[in-house]
C-alpha cells in the first residue's frame, strides 16, 4: 500500500495525505530524482550523475561533465548525457551556429534541470510535469515572456539533440519524440514550475550540491511545523516522519530555512512559491529567540554593513548595505588573519550585538568554525562549533537534522582536544536526538558510534592510570 494518498484541498492545491498512521523515523517516500544538476560550484568536484564526491573523475572534453565510472557515466547516457554530446556534435559541426545560444551545460541551474527534465520525457514520451504547480497565472506578462524565450531555447536544444534540422523531414522515431513534448505553452510552465518544484539536493552535511525534481515528493506542502524531513542519498531522496503521524494527517516538509526570523522565511515563500505562511506558537516562540536577545534599544546601522532594528531585524535592505557585505568583511578579516577580532565585533562589541539565538551569528559562527578548520586552528575551531551547538539548541526543534550534524561536528573536535567526557556527550546527543537520522548517512552515522567508543576507552584509561598515580 502506497504510504499516503494525493488530494486536492482547497487553497493548499494537491496534497499529501497519511495513509496509515507511522511512528517517528518511518519512510513515506524514497525516489530516484526524474531529473538532477549540479550546482555551479560543484561541477568537476562531484559526479554529475551519482553525485559522488572525488578527487579523480572521468572528465568529458566535449560537454565538461564528469563522472565517477564507467557504469555512472553509462546511466547518465541513457538519460541524458548522449542528448547533451550530440548537442555538443551539432554545435561544432557548424563554426559559429548558434545552437539556443550558450549550450545547455552553462545555462543556469533552473533552466538546465527544465532541459534535463523535458529532454527524458521526450525520450519515454511522458509528461510528468503537467501536474505539478507552476504559478503561471499569477506571474507578470514580462515573466511569462521570459518563461517562454528560456521555454524555446529547451526545444532549440531538444531538436539539436534528435537531430533535427527540419521537422519535415526528420526520422520518423526523432520527430515522434520531439512533438511529444513540443507544446511551447507546456515547456515554459514547466520552466516556470522548477522555481517551485525544484528540490535542493544536500550532502550528508547537509550542504547544498545540486537541483532535482523529484516527481512524487513535488506533492508535499510546506508547515511551519513539518512533520517531516528530506534527506538525500546520492540522487534519491527519502522523505522520513519526524514524529507520529495519523492516518489521513497532511505529511509536510519545511521549505524554508526554520532557524531564520518568520519575516524573512515568509517573505521567501511568498516571493518563491505564492502562499502564505502564518505563524504559530512555536514559529512566534523562535521568533522571540531569534530577536529579543538582540534588542539594543540605541542600535544603529554601522560601518561593517549591518544594521538591527527590533521590528525590522537585521537591516539586510535598502539604505543599510546587506549582511552579505558583512560576511565579506569578515572574510577579509580572516584574509588578514583577525578573524577572531571580527567575531567578538559581531557578537560582543559595542556596535555588533547579535545576541546568542540570532541567525546571522549562527551563520558567522559556522563561517567561521569552517575557517578555522581550514586553517587548522583547532581551538578556535572548537569554540565556534560550541557556538554553533549552542545557537541550534536555542533555535531549532529537538531532532532536527542540523542539531544532530552540529553535535556530530563538535564531538571530533572534542576528541581531538582530548575531552573525552565532552566527546561521549556530544555523541549521544547527535545519535538520541534524531536517531533515523543516521540511517541515510551511514558512513557519517559509524563515524560518531566509533568515537563514543574511542572517548570510552580513552576517558577510562585516563581514569584507570589516575587511580594508579593516586
Ligand atoms: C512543491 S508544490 C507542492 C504541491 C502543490 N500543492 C501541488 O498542487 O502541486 C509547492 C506549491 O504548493 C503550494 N503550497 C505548499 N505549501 C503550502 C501551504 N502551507 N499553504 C498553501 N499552499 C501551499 C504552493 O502553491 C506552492 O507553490
Amino acid at each position: 500500500m502506497a504510504s499516503f494518498q494525493t488530494k486536492r484541498l482547497a487553497g493548499r492545491g494537491r496534497c499529501a495525505l497519511a495513509s496509515r498512521t507511522f511512528s517517528p523515523g518511518e519512510v513515506v517516500l524514497e525516489e530516484d530524482a526524474w531529473a538532477v544538476v549540479l550546482l555551479p560550484d560543484q561541477q568537476g568536484l562531484r559526479c554529475d550523475y551519482s553525485l559522488t564526491c572525488l578527487e579523480k573523475l572521468l572528465r568529458c572534453p566535449s560537454t565538461g561533465l564528469c563522472f565517477a565510472s564507467k557504469e555512472d557515466q553509462k546511466a547518465a547516457a541513457d538519460l541524458y548525457y548522449k542528448a547533451e554530446l550530440e548537442v555538443a556534435a551539432a554545435r561544432s559541426k557548424v563554426p559559429g551556429a548558434n545552437v539556443a545560444g550558450a549550450a545547455p551545460w552553462c545555462w543556469p541551474s533552473h533552466l538546465r534541470l527544465a532541459w534535463r527534465v523535458l529532454q527524458r520525457g521526450a525520450k519515454s514520451r511522458e509528461q510528468p510535469w503537467l501536474n505539478l504547480e507552476s504559478h503561471w497565472d499569477e506571474l507578470s506578462e514580462s515573466q511569462q515572456c521570459d518563461m517562454e524565450t528560456s521555454a524555446a531555447r529547451c526545444l532549440d536544444v531538444l531538436a539539436a539533440s534528435l537531430g533535427i534540422l527540419d521537422l519535415e523531414e526528420a526520422a520518423p522515431e526523432a520527430r515522434q519524440n520531439f512533438q511529444a513534448v513540443a507544446d511551447l505553452g507546456d515547456v515554459a510552465r514547466l520552466v516556470a514550475a522548477m522555481e517551485v518544484n525544484a528540490m535542493t539536493v544536500t550532502d550528508e552535511e547537509l550542504r547544498e550540491i545540486a537541483l532535482g525534481l523529484y516527481i512524487h515528493a513535488a506533492v508535499f506542502n510546506h508547515d511551519e511545523e513539518p512533520n517531516c524531513i528530506q534527506s538525500f542519498v546520492g540522487r534519491r531522496v527519502v522523505i522520513r516522519t519526524i514524529r507520529e503521524v495519523f492516518e489521513g494527517e497532511e505529511l509536510c516538509l519545511a521549505y524554508a530555512e526554520i532557524g531564520q526570523l518568520s519575516r524573512v522565511r515568509h517573505g521567501n515563500l511568498w516571493k518563491h512559491f505564492h502562499f502564505r505562511a502564518f505563524k504559530t506558537p512555536q514559529v512566534e516562540k523562535r521568533d522571540g529567540i531569534l530577536s529579543c536577545v538582540l534588542a539594543a534599544p540605541d542600535w544603529q546601522p554601522v560601518e561593517h554593513g549591518v544594521g538591527w532594528d527590533p521590528d525590522q531585524g537585521v537591516l539586510e535592505e535598502g539604505a543599510a548595505p546587506d549582511a552579505l557585505a558583512f560576511l565579506k568583511e569578515v572574510h577579509h578579516c580572516w584574509s588578514e588573519a583577525k578573524w577572531q577580532k571580527a567575531w567578538k565585533e559581531a557578537t560582543a562589541g559595542p556596535t555588533f550585538r547579535l545576541g546568542a539565538g540570532h541567525a546571522l551569528r549562527l551563520a558567522l559562527a559556522r563561517e567561521l568554525m569552517d575557517e578555522a578548520v581550514s586553517q587548522e586552528q583547532w581551538s578556535e575551531a572548537l569554540a565556534f562549533a560550541r557556538e554553533v551547538c549552542s545557537c541550534h539548541q536555542l533555535i531549532y526543534p529537538s531532532g532536527w537534522p542540523v542539531v544532530s550534524l552540529g553535535w556530530a561536528r563538535l564531538a571530533k573536535l572534542e576528541l581531538y582536544h582530548g575531552h573525552f567526557d565532552a566527546t561521549m556527550r556530544c555523541c549521544q546527543e547527535a545519535l538520541s536526538g534524531a536517531p533515523y537520522l543516521w540511517e541515510d548517512r551511514p558512513v557519517a552515522g559509524e563515524e560518531v558510534r566509533q568515537m563514543l567508543s574511542q572517548a570510552r576507552l580513552e576517558a577510562q584509561a585516563a581514569s584507570w592510570q589516575g587511580t594508579r598515580k593516586r
